[in-house]
């Protein structure tokens, strides 16, 4: 089976630092990877290389020919911390810019326009499509941000934080619908959130500084010193975070 994404000695950085050294990693059909990592660790900045927003150092990442650019892109979900909530922009703005890829020649403005809508009926948000961003609660803003990320209807789903500010019911809501994605999307998800990665991811990353790839889920204390990932929890600011300390090379 060729996978989605194949990631070959990869190596990321800014100004010529690197941050991520030679990552290996191949994204198949339906993989449900769970991405941990202490702070600063490189999550982010691997998200970017994968959606082509920063340039390799060296290595590089090969998609298959279905994941095109134009066509079926990635789906990404920012995290929301990042988002300026003082840019002038609607629920309905944000949701229709994931398709800005799109070649009108594909599409009708009309077809996007009423998948926009449809995800928003779904996602239970209709009622604010003319609110302001910086108006929404945590919740309602990773709603939006998700109905923008399905808007191609992408074949790989990249989520980066989306259980930061949002309370426990959509926290619920949110995996579950993730699980009914999962059925036809492979999904890339950061969180902080140990426990609920273990419950519904089917691999984990471990990326700080290098990525160390554990093909389970479970990611107990004993499993993790196995693995030579030891892992525990320390609380940084709101949000519980995981902090890694050394790892051993495996492939
Ligand atoms: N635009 C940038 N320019 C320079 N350095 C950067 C830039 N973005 C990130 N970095 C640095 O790269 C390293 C990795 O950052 P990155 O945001 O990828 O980590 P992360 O694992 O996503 O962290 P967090 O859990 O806090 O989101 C950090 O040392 C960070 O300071």
């Amino acid at each position: 089976m060729e996978p989605l994404i194949k990631i070959k000695d990869l190596t990321l950085g800014y100004d010529r630092e690197p941050v991520l050294h030679k990552v290996n990693l191949e994204i198949f059909e339906k993989d449900f990877v769970g991405v941990i990592g202490p702070n600063g660790g490189g999550k982010t900045t691997l998200l970017k290389a994968v959606l082509g927003l920063l340039a390799p150092m060296s290595g590089k990442i090969i998609f298959r020919k279905d994941i095109n650019k134009q066509k079926k892109p990635i789906g990404y979900l920012p995290q929301v911390k990042h988002i300026d909530r003082n840019f002038p922009i609607t629920v309905f703005e944000v949701v229709r810019s994931g398709a800005i890829m799109q070649s009108p020649a594909d599409i009708t403005n009309a077809e996007i326009r009423k998948r926009v809508e449809d995800l928003l009926v779904e996602m239970g948000i209709s009622h604010i499509r003319n609110k302001a961003i910086g108006e929404l609660s945590g919740g309602q803003m990773q709603r939006v941000f998700l109905c923008r990320a399905l808007l191609s209807d992408p074949k790989v789903l990249i989520l980066d934080e989306p259980d930061t500010f949002v309370d426990n019911h959509f926290e619920g809501e949110l995996y579950e619908k993730l699980k009914q994605l999962n059925k036809e999307k492979a999904i890339i998800l950061v969180s902080h959130d140990v426990g609920t990665i273990s419950s519904y991811v089917k691999t984990i990353a471990c990326v700080n500084g290098e990525l160390h790839y554990h093909p389970d889920n479970i990611i107990t204390q004993d499993q993790l010193n196995s693995y030579n990932c030891p892992i525990k929890l320390i609380t940084h600011g709101e949000i519980p975070h995981t902090v890694l300390k050394h790892h051993h090379q495996h492939e």
